[in-house]
């Protein structure tokens, strides 16, 4: 459904071409000081319409806070926030309301509200329901930040284009400031033009990209997680798949341990110069029966290549009951994996400081 999380809960509305979308954030503490410019620059990272990497659709997403914020705290009563829409097209829909677009959520989503939901601009299920992710993951970005922990990503792979992994960073905190500075973040300075031209190539050919986005936080103590259920990476992974687009994740060194074997796998205990626990390697991501070990939590998400393309495809038409072919006109991102990066960034650190916040409601006495 539409909230999400425990001590801390995320609640979303609104569709793509409604009279806005939202957030409403629960249980935040009270007397927490944000900053608003903060905030309003990791919207203006997300925001469609800056480059020709992305939409044509151009949208300020500023917000507008409704409640639960007071001579310059959080009251602790629910934080809301709206963002108007602006630049609606309505008419690139007329047909898609017939006529379902091949790895879209037209045809899925007719079934599931039975013909009722609001189709235009991809309704609820808009990457512009995002917009509001991102203002919570800012607020609790800034909370979190308060305890030490940050978090941060880029773009490990786009189509072809590989970017240098974290495990190869020196100088972590450093890097991941650096990261939100760059329309295409990477470690790799180089390959953020060759990403460029691929996009900009795709989207001359009429087609669409994904890639791979590697996210880290830093900070978090050992010990936060709820096994069995509400392990860590359950509880990411849950956020994580909530953004459209999202295929798959994996942590640590994730899929390639298959082909590994234990003494390879393991990251060896030591104690550091300052006593504290560290691991040589991370290939288990920071987190160990789903609970984080004091490590960086470091997972990977592939972002699928943008469903709405020009070129011709195969589909039907639900008036007619008959196949037809499909060239979709309109504005779309002719890869998405840049823009979610901040997105990312947000579900994380919004997950991430329900995951604290709970445990610090169970401490033991
Ligand atoms: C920031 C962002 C922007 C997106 N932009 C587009 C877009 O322009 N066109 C499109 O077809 N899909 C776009 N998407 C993805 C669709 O919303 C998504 O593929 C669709 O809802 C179906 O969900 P699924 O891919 O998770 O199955 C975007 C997603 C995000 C996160
Ligand atoms: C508006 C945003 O991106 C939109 C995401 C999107 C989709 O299907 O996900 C489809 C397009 O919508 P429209 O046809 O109304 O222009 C994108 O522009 C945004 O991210 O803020």
């Amino acid at each position: 459904m539409n909230t999400f999380g425990e001590t801390i809960t995320l609640t979303i509305f609104g569709e793509s071409h409604g009279a806005s979308i939202g957030a409403v954030l629960d249980g935040l503490p009270p007397g927490a000081a944000l900053d608003w410019d903060a905030v309003r620059a990791e919207m203006a990272r997300r925001a469609p319409g800056k480059n020709d990497m992305s939409t044509a659709r151009v949208e300020k997403d500023a917000f507008e806070i409704q409640s639960g914020f007071f001579q310059g705290h959080t009251t602790g009563t629910p934080l809301c926030a709206i963002i108007r829409n602006g630049d609606q097209r309505s008419k690139d829909y007329d047909q898609l309301r017939h006529v379902m677009r091949p790895g879209h959520a037209d045809y899925s989503g007719k079934i599931r509200y039975h013909g009722f939901n609001d189709y235009r601009g991809g309704g609820h299920f808009s990457g512009r329901l995002t917009a509001p992710l991102v203002f919570a993951g800012a607020v609790a970005s800034q909370i979190l930040q308060g305890f030490g922990i940050t978090v941060g990503a880029h773009i490990r792979r786009l189509s072809d284009v590989e970017d240098r992994p974290f495990r190869e960073t020196g100088e972590p905190a450093a890097t991941l400031a650096a990261l939100k500075q760059q329309t295409l973040p990477v470690l790799n300075a180089g390959t953020a033009a060759m990403m460029e031209s691929r996009i900009l190539k795709a989207k001359e050919e009429l087609n669409s990209l994904g890639g791979i986005i590697e996210c880290m936080a830093l900070g978090l103590p050992a010990g936060l997680g709820d096994p069995f259920f509400d392990s860590v990476e359950s509880q990411l992974s849950h956020m994580l798949f909530s953004i459209p687009a999202v295929k798959g994740v994996e942590f640590g060194s994730g899929f390639s341990l298959a082909g590994w074997k234990g003494s390879e796998a393991n990251d060896a205990f030591y104690y550091d110069d300052d006593s504290s626990v560290k691991t040589r390697t991370n290939h288990n991501g920071g987190i160990n029966g789903g609970i984080t070990n004091g490590m960086p939590v470091v997972f990977r998400l592939v972002v699928k290549p943008t469903a709405s393309i020009s070129l011709p495809q195969e589909t039907i038409d639900t008036d007619t009951e008959e196949n037809c072919e499909l060239s979709i006109t309109g504005r779309h991102d002719p890869c998405i994996v840049q823009r979610a990066v901040p997105v990312v960034e947000a579900a994380t650190a919004w997950t991430l400081l329900d995951i604290l916040l709970s445990a610090k409601g169970r401490q033991a006495l």
